[in-house]
């Protein structure tokens, strides 16, 4: 059969190509080291079934510090080292300040114009500007105080009322605390709308975190329908703009002095000025982070704090002598009583060691080409740090996996370690802007719990019979919800 001559030409050139692509000499670009990877889905096989943390962990002490992670579209770098840390978080900071685009920021978080997904520019530094100096100053933390102490006495009057050798569940007691300590400081006194807010923060809080579908096949719009993601999310958000705007359209203003200001008083001071024009959505945004950020964050601390002390019966009865001692008797707790006492302090550093609620802290993405100690990483590259494998690195910490709060003793750092070493807040240009904030949201709802009871575990079970399992979403979370028993 004779071949036409335009076929002759076609096939000649595609063994042309095939022959050059064969002897095409290999890149000598330097790759960053990575496990096996399959077509379409890359490293994601290497996750399935674990927590991401963890399972990234894992892949990093076999693959180094510094390694390649394929998210199925999405090109990823991830850090798991100090020494990694510092140089990223410093040198490079700048080049990997945006956040990644993902579905929830899109539809939830007003087109990403929170803080937390704000990408790097203008827009996002006003907003840094307006925590540091309004929204979370430690004047504006200050303020807040009395509240936070209302409603830890509020949770121990319903501890008491529900009876000693009554099992409760502590996990929902706390995480309904810190919503209301939080929403009183965003709206004041008793919204009407406060529960269901609440409940829709939660929801939020289930849809985000992992590696979702929509976010790691970001081209592929049909999967975002296909996975019903995209629908559930307009659903949430249609709700929750309705409730913040009812919300804001009852508001008062409810003081002239702005010591006493809520965060929705400062916000729509601000809204109309020069200095920090925001728009109606820009401020929806700005309060949703307030929670979104604020509640799971320090609730889940709260509740590893309890559970590790349970599980280590010295350090339980350590803490509780030192309160105990310190308030000698006091009926309620005030901050000041509390600021300083070291072994509570330390309590809650070991528990943001080995717990730190978002443990690959909030994804990153390169804003530029940059080369990366001889790595080439592509514009829009993504950046995981794992504060998680940080925290637990053997080569800095002694008995790595162990709860010993006395290891910080003589360590001034608060909440970043001088070595980037201890990382519970993130680091650099995006470190939380909250972290004081959160700090008094647990530091006295722990204090509360520990002074005004002794605990102990349903049934007679003993203390290292705790189930410890974790939880991945927005954060870690305790798998089961923590049930205990008070005596008082
Ligand atoms: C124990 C409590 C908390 C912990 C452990 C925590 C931890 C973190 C971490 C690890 C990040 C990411 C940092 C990075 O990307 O490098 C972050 C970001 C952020 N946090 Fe917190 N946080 C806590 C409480 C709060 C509170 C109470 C608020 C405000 C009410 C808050 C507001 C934010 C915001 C707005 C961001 C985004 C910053 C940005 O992208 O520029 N956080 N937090």
């Amino acid at each position: 059969m004779e071949l036409s001559l335009t076929t002759s030409i076609a096939l000649a050139t595609i063994v042309l190509i095939l022959y050059k692509l064969a002897t095409r000499p290999k890149s000598n670009k330097k790759r960053l080291p990575e496990a096996s990877r399959l077509p379409i889905i890359g490293h994601m096989h290497h996750l399935i079934g674990t927590m991401p943390h963890r399972g990234v962990m894992e892949l990093a002490r076999k693959h180094g510090s510094l390694m390649h992670l394929q998210l199925g579209e999405v090109s990823t770098i991830v850090v798991s080292s100090p020494k990694w840390a510092k140089e990223i978080l410093t040198t490079y900071d700048i080049t990997f300040a945006n956040r990644p685009e993902t579905l929830t920021g899109e539809i939830i978080a007003y087109h990403n114009t929170d803080i937390v997904l704000a990408p790097y520019g203008e827009y996002w530094r006003q907003l840094r500007k307006l925590c540091t100096l309004e929204l979370l100053s430690v004047k504006k933390v200050k303020s807040f105080q009395s509240i936070r102490e209302e409603e830890c006495w509020n949770l121990v009057k319903e501890v008491k009322e529900s009876g000693s050798g009554k099992p409760i569940s502590l996990s929902e007691s706390i995480f309904k605390m810190i919503a209301t300590i939080l929403s009183r400081a965003a709206f004041g006194k008793g919204i009407k709308d406060q529960r269901e807010f609440t409940e829709i923060v939660k929801e939020i809080l289930r849809q985000t975190g992992g590696f979702d579908v929509a976010d790691i096949f970001p081209s592929k719009k049909f999967l975002h329908h296909l996975s019903g993601k995209r629908a559930r999310l307009t659903s949430i958000h249609k709700k929750l703009d309705t409730l913040i705007n009812n919300i804001v359209a009852e508001h008062h203003v409810s003081t002239s002095s702005k010591a006493n200001e809520t965060l929705l008083d400062v916000l729509l001071r601000l809204k109309d000025s020069a200095e920090f024009p925001l728009t109606a959505d820009n401020v929806k945004a700005i309060i949703l982070d307030m929670f979104g950020a604020g509640t799971d964050t320090s609730s889940a601390t709260v509740e590893w704090a309890i559970s590790e002390l349970i599980r280590c019966p010295r350090a339980m009865e350590k803490v509780q002598a030192e309160l105990r001692q310190a308030l000698n008797g006091k009926e309620q707790i005030h901050e000041e009583d509390i600021q300083d006492l070291p072994y509570l302090n330390l309590v809650i550093r070991e528990t943001l060691r080995l717990h730190p609620p978002l443990p690959l802290v909030m994804p990153r993405e390169c804003r530029e080409p940059v080369n990366l100690a001889g790595y080439e990483i592509a514009n829009k590259t993504k950046l995981i740090v794992n504060v998680f494998a940080i925290n637990r690195d053997p080569e800095y910490w002694k008995d790595a996996e162990a709860f010993i709060p006395e290891r910080f003793e003589n360590n001034p750092n608060n909440i970043m370690g001088a070595d980037y070493e201890y990382l519970p807040f993130g680091a650099g240009r995006r470190m939380c802007p909250g972290a004081a904030l959160g700090l008094a949201n647990v530091q006295l709802p722990l204090a509360n719990i520990l002074y005004h009871f002794n605990w102990k575990l349903p049934n007679g079970a003993s203390h290292d019979q705790l189930d410890m399992t974790e939880s991945f979403g927005a954060t870690v979370q305790r798998k089961t919800e923590l049930i205990l028993v008070p005596s008082f």
